[in-house]
């Protein structure tokens, strides 16, 4: 049957080109069985009754209410290390550019438009204003070494520079990207105060909220640079107020300007332009496509937040596929259910990911469309089962 597919933001066309045949692309639709976004805040949405999926062409998945929607059965994906190269390449740019007071310089210089001949002498005698510092032999915090984090700290060492990093949870992927040459921070306090620049590369969460706040900005250098590509609410944005008014904060760089951080001096604000690149959001648009496309034709998760990556070869058949809460006894009376049915189980999956859990069971032939709604509704009324879906 067919399947629409709504889009809350541009997404870039190849990865549109990914729906065909089958599929409709309507953004008007009330009840699309997928969205794809990227930064659209979802949180006051309604969710249609044939929603299955939302894919994120993005990394952060704030915008979106994920609990609500692990409870009601909806897969949520995400597109991890597809924008981290457009990042990571804006995060270098900066930490150079601020170092050197680029963007004051230029907005600078351009204040002499119309001063004609005066200009050459203008623009010497005004440079001092704008003397700055290289980033050569000094030391770079990095908070969070996932996919962008990782490559921040790999090309800022090539630039000269010493990083040391923090990541509590660092995954086996991460450390064999890493160079040998990041030193580990064993606290985030080690990391504050030693680094003059730190850059940040957490999501955020109830518990990264408020990361920077004033006992870390306590702890850190006098005159330190903060990087953050991540997220605003990462930083307690009153006690950043003070931080850079006493000169403990040198300058605050930012993806995610607010109206109280524009108008505090030492801001370099940038329109959240990390992963606004063509090559990135072609990325980001293909891969949450991509996913999409392969969990509502055969259910296979790949890159979920909120349920396991679970995959079973796809034989074309007729395949159950059941997300339920993550307890005893589930898959056996899922089977019982198939079994009540007089249908033979061909082969089977079951993983389970912080309570959530998926089961999907091949039958072992095409089965008749009538029991569909039946075998649905019997597996449906299991407790603990979620949303069962037979393709
Ligand atoms: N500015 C942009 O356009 C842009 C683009 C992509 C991502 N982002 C933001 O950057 C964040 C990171 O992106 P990514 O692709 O590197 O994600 P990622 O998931 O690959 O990496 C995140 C890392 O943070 C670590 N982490 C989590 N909590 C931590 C904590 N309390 N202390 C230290 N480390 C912690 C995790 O272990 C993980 O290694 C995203 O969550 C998103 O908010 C912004
Ligand atoms: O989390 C992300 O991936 C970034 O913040 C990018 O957001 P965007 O897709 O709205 O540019």
């Amino acid at each position: 049957m067919g399947k629409t597919i709504k889009t809350l933001n541009n997404i870039a066309q190849v990865g549109l080109d990914v729906f065909k045949d089958d599929y409709t692309i309507d953004n008007d639709s009330a009840n699309p069985d997928a969205i794809v976004l990227r930064s659209f805040n979802m949180h006051a949405e309604e969710f249609g009754s044939e929603l299955k999926a939302i894919g994120r062409a993005g990394v952060g998945v704030n915008n979106i209410p994920v609990d609500k929607c692990s409870e009601q059965g909806i897969v949520v994906f995400n597109t991890p290390g597809a924008n981290a190269n457009a990042v990571k390449e804006l995060v270098i740019t900066s930490l150079i550019a601020s170092s050197r007071n680029l963007f004051e310089g230029v907005q600078w210089a351009n204040t002499l438009k119309g001063k004609g001949d005066e200009v050459g002498k203008l623009v010497e005698a005004g440079k001092k204003q704008f003397v700055g510092k290289e980033i050569n032999r000094k030391t770079l915090g990095v908070i969070g070494l996932g996919a962008i984090g990782a490559l921040v700290s790999n090309d800022a060492l090539r630039l000269g520079m010493d990083v040391i990093a923090y990541d509590p949870f660092v995954s086996v992927n991460t450390a064999w990207s890493l160079s040998r040459n990041v030193q580990r921070a064993v606290s985030m306090e080690q990391l504050l105060a030693e680094s003059d620049y730190i850059s940040v590369h957490v999501p955020l969460t109830e518990e990264t909220k408020g990361l920077f706040n004033k006992d870390s900005f306590q702890n850190m250098k006098e005159d330190v640079y903060i990087l953050n590509f991540s997220r605003g609410e990462l930083v307690n944005e009153d006690d950043l107020a003070d931080a850079l008014e006493s000169g403990k904060v040198g300058k605050y760089i930012t993806d995610f300007p607010s109206d109280k951080v524009l108008n505090m001096d030492n801001v370099i604000p940038i329109p959240h332009l990390g992963a606004s690149t063509g090559e990135s959001e072609e990325n980001c648009a293909v891969m949450a496509a991509r996913q999409l496309k392969a969990f509502l034709e055969t259910g296979n998760i790949k890159n979920a937040v909120n349920f396991p990556n679970t995959f079973l070869p796809y034989s074309g058949k007729t395949r159950v596929t059941v997300l339920h809460e993550s307890i005893p006894n589930m898959v056996s009376q899922i089977t019982t259910a198939i079994s009540s049915y007089d249908l033979n189980i061909a082969d089977m999956v079951n993983r389970s990911h912080e309570g959530f859990a998926y089961t999907m069971i091949d039958i072992e032939d095409k089965i008749n469309g009538d029991v569909i709604p039946n075998l649905e509704e019997k597996i449906n009324l299991i407790q603990g089962v979620i949303r069962t879906r037979i393709i």
